[in-house]
């Protein structure tokens, strides 16, 4: 009996020789009895996937109490792979906050140059996920597995490191954003303070202890006028809530320095930019309302003096943090007991030339080749500070580190990624 598929569409014309009227007839009735057995069948389907996705919806709302969606054989064979070292003398990193900004490029580096990295990322909504998922795309494009889960789970940690012998934890994950802190101060407390917390923890439970990398922020000089900054200047004046949950993790790695003998380098990030970078920022945001011909907001300091920052291109950022985890010297402890004292630093990493706002928008008005529609506001109390402005003479000393891309260059390699990815051509929107 030939197929209902040859019947319908014959391989070889002419072939289909049976009385038109008859066989159509024929046809319609057993094209209706299994229409009618697909639209069951149809119907089951529907019914299974309902009912498995409002379980996995109960399951991932009481994630708390089911086994999260980690663990088993073949996610700790990816934990594994990931983390294998290809070099001689190279490290195993775990890098929190892999599919952020600075971690997905971090990670990227570690990698390239034959280290072993495992990333953990909560893919939080702070600005839009999707540009988290496709920076995970990229890392497991080179082979660098993102675990989705929260550094306040502490079994997902203790897994961790039971799992891998982590030699360094590069911690990125935080909430950042200085004005947004007035908005969701909670969020700055269980990322920056609880969620540091637990990753310490995990940190000096771990045998053997990692030594610890982690992202502070320029934000902790606050209301320093003394410029440059310098490591020893004060820090006790922090203007944000941000920076103070920054400052407090500076206070707090050094009691787990001092208790654990945990080896902790705390990196005073100033405004990092660059492709694959952050959407709630001034040099990204400019960009997407500058192309999409809406106005933006150009705030100014008191007396009407522009605002600067000491900007600092990702690359330059990347080269700190490396450094950072060669020179790291080890953790002492074992096991939460201390054998000795171990390294406690901190580093400024910024480009050491401030630039204005105005400015940085003129520059990329050069980039996009459109006029910003500018509004220009006071600046708010919204714990913005009106400068800052790095000495980085310590970091170029113990890190090596020297920044060379300039705010011209660095937004031009900012601009060409930005129209790509967002699929511009000449600055039009292709779709
Ligand atoms: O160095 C840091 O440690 C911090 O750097 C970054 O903070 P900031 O230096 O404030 O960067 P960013 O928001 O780009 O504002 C830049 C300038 O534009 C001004 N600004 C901003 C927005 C706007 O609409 N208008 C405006 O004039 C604004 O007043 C400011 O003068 C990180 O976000 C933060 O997580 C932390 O890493």
């Amino acid at each position: 009996m030939p197929s209902l598929e040859e019947e319908l569409f014959p391989s070889t014309p002419g072939k289909f020789k049976i009385d038109r009227a008859h066989a159509i007839n024929r046809q319609f009735h057993r094209c209706f009895a299994s229409t009618s057995t697909m639209f069951l069948w149809a119907l089951f389907l529907i019914a299974l996937t309902a009912s498995y996705l409002s379980f996995q919806s109960f399951v991932d709302s009481g994630s708390r109490y089911f086994s999260a969606s980690w663990g088993g054989i073949q996610w700790e064979k990816q934990v594994r792979t990931s983390a294998e070292i290809h070099r001689s003398g190279g490290l195993s990193v775990l890098v929190t906050g892999a599919a952020g900004f600075v971690g997905s490029h971090v990670s990227l580096a570690l990698k390239k140059r034959g280290d072993g990295v495992v990333g953990i990322d909560n893919f939080n909504n702070y600005y839009d996920p999707s540009l988290k998922k496709s920076r995970k795309v990229l890392l497991a494009s080179r082979n660098i597995f993102i675990v989705e889960g929260d550094i306040n789970d502490q079994r997902l940690l203790a897994k961790l490191f039971d799992v891998v012998a982590f030699t360094h934890v590069m911690h990125l994950a935080a909430q950042a954003g200085v004005r947004y802190a007035m908005e969701n101060p909670n969020s700055y407390i269980h990322s920056n303070i609880a969620g540091l917390v637990t990753l310490l923890e995990a940190s000096k439970s771990a045998n053997p202890q990692p030594a610890i990398v982690w992202a502070s922020s320029s934000s902790v000089y606050g209301l320093n006028d003394k410029v440059p900054f310098s490591e020893s200047d004060r820090t006790d004046q922090p203007a944000s809530l941000y920076a103070a949950t920054k400052k407090a993790g500076e206070e707090i790695t050094h009691t787990y320095n001092h208790i654990y003998g945990l080896s902790v380098t705390g990196l005073r990030f100033f405004t990092v930019y660059g492709p694959w970078g952050r959407p709630d920022m001034a040099y990204f945001s400019f960009t997407r309302n500058i192309l999409q011909g809406k106005p933006i907001t150009v705030y100014r300091g008191k007396n009407h003096v522009d605002l600067a920052r000491d900007f600092t291109y990702i690359d330059d950022i990347v080269k700190g943090c490396i450094g950072s985890l060669d020179t790291s010297g080890k953790s002492t402890g074992s096991g939460g007991k201390k054998k000795g004292p171990a390294p406690y630093r901190i580093f400024n990493l910024g480009n050491t030339s401030p630039v204005t706002v105005p400015t940085l928008v003129s520059i990329l008005e050069k980039h996009l080749k459109v006029k910003a529609k500018k509004i220009i506001l006071d600046m708010p109390g919204n714990g913005d500070v009106p400068f800052t402005h790095a000495n980085i003479s310590s970091a170029r000393r113990e890190l090596g580190y020297k920044p060379t891309t300039d705010l011209q260059t660095g937004l031009k390699k900012f601009v060409r990624w930005y129209l790509s990815y967002y699929g511009y051509n000449h600055g039009k929107p292709v779709n």
